[in-house]
């Protein structure tokens, strides 16, 4: 099996302005040591008003903070007012772009459609993608939700060649465990990133399945960090609220200190 190097990675969604962003990622590179960065990638997907500021910041000083969007436009450049583009991000280094997360899925009617076309612009622009796919409450109830996770799966993958899925993150993040302060149990977490990869390797080989990380998403905090990080198939942490604490999302990028809860 592969040795996959987790990743944990914080999502400021609408919060920190440029000015708060400098100081908060100061703060994450003022705590975070080599050794961190050896046993977890971290990275931060901030909004696009932020990531200038944080690329000068990450090139000046040679952090190894990694960084991205919270999302990407389908076109690569043109008539789409307040887009943001493939060629943009990649001027600015971004190493992730968010794609299909619940939020723009519910708030901005993104549906499959536009998540698979949103895919293969990060890839067209050396972007790696972080595919957020994940089930509501009333499918979680119904029973559904390993079939529901993975159709979303297969619609956001569709027609993308292995070349490019090896390198995927993908987030799964069940929506009525986000923001709720509700997260899902380590065992509800493997479930379906099990799935996840047992449906990779469906699509492209095992091989492949096992190189891709798969992250869990929703309410992460450090008390649930290291019992969700047990999990075989779950390779890292999406953390929304939780990130925009300097010191609890270091202490989930230090999940192996964290006692398993
Ligand atoms: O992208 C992050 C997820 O939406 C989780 O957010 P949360 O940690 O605030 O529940």
């Amino acid at each position: 099996m592969t040795e996959r190097l987790p990743l944990m990675a914080g999502n400021w969604k609408m919060n920190l302005d440029h000015l708060e962003a400098i100081q908060h990622t100061q703060k994450l590179a003022f705590s975070l040591a080599d050794k961190d960065y050896e046993a977890v990638e971290v990275a931060v997907l901030v909004p696009f008003t932020d990531l200038r500021s944080v690329q000068t910041l990450v090139d000046g000083d040679k952090l190894k903070l990694k960084y991205g969007s919270q999302d990407i436009s389908q076109h690569d450049g043109g008539a789409y007012t307040g887009e943001v583009s493939g060629p943009m991000l990649a001027k600015l280094k971004v190493a992730y772009a968010v794609i299909g997360h619940s939020e723009r899925r519910q708030y901005h009617g993104e549906n499959e459609e536009i998540v698979n076309a949103k895919v293969k612009a990060a890839y067209r622009n050396g972007i790696t993608p972080i595919l957020c796919i994940g089930e509501p409450l009333e499918v979680r109830k119904a029973g559904t939700h390993v079939e529901y996770t993975l159709a979303q799966l297969d619609g956001a993958l569709d027609g993308v060649p292995a070349s490019d899925a090896e390198s995927v993150v993908v987030a799964y993040e069940p929506v009525w465990a986000i923001g709720t302060g509700e997260v899902a149990t380590p065992e509800d977490a493997q479930e379906v990133c099990g799935a996840i990869r047992a449906r990779l390797a469906e699509l492209y080989g095992a091989e492949l399945a096992d190189k891709v990380r798969v992250l869990y998403g929703g309410s992460v905090k450090s008390s649930s960090a290291a019992g969700l990080m047990a999990k075989p198939d779950v390779d890292g942490g999406l953390i929304g609220g939780a990130s925009l604490d300097a010191d609890e999302f270091v202490k989930i990028v230090r999940y192996r200190e964290q006692a398993v809860g």
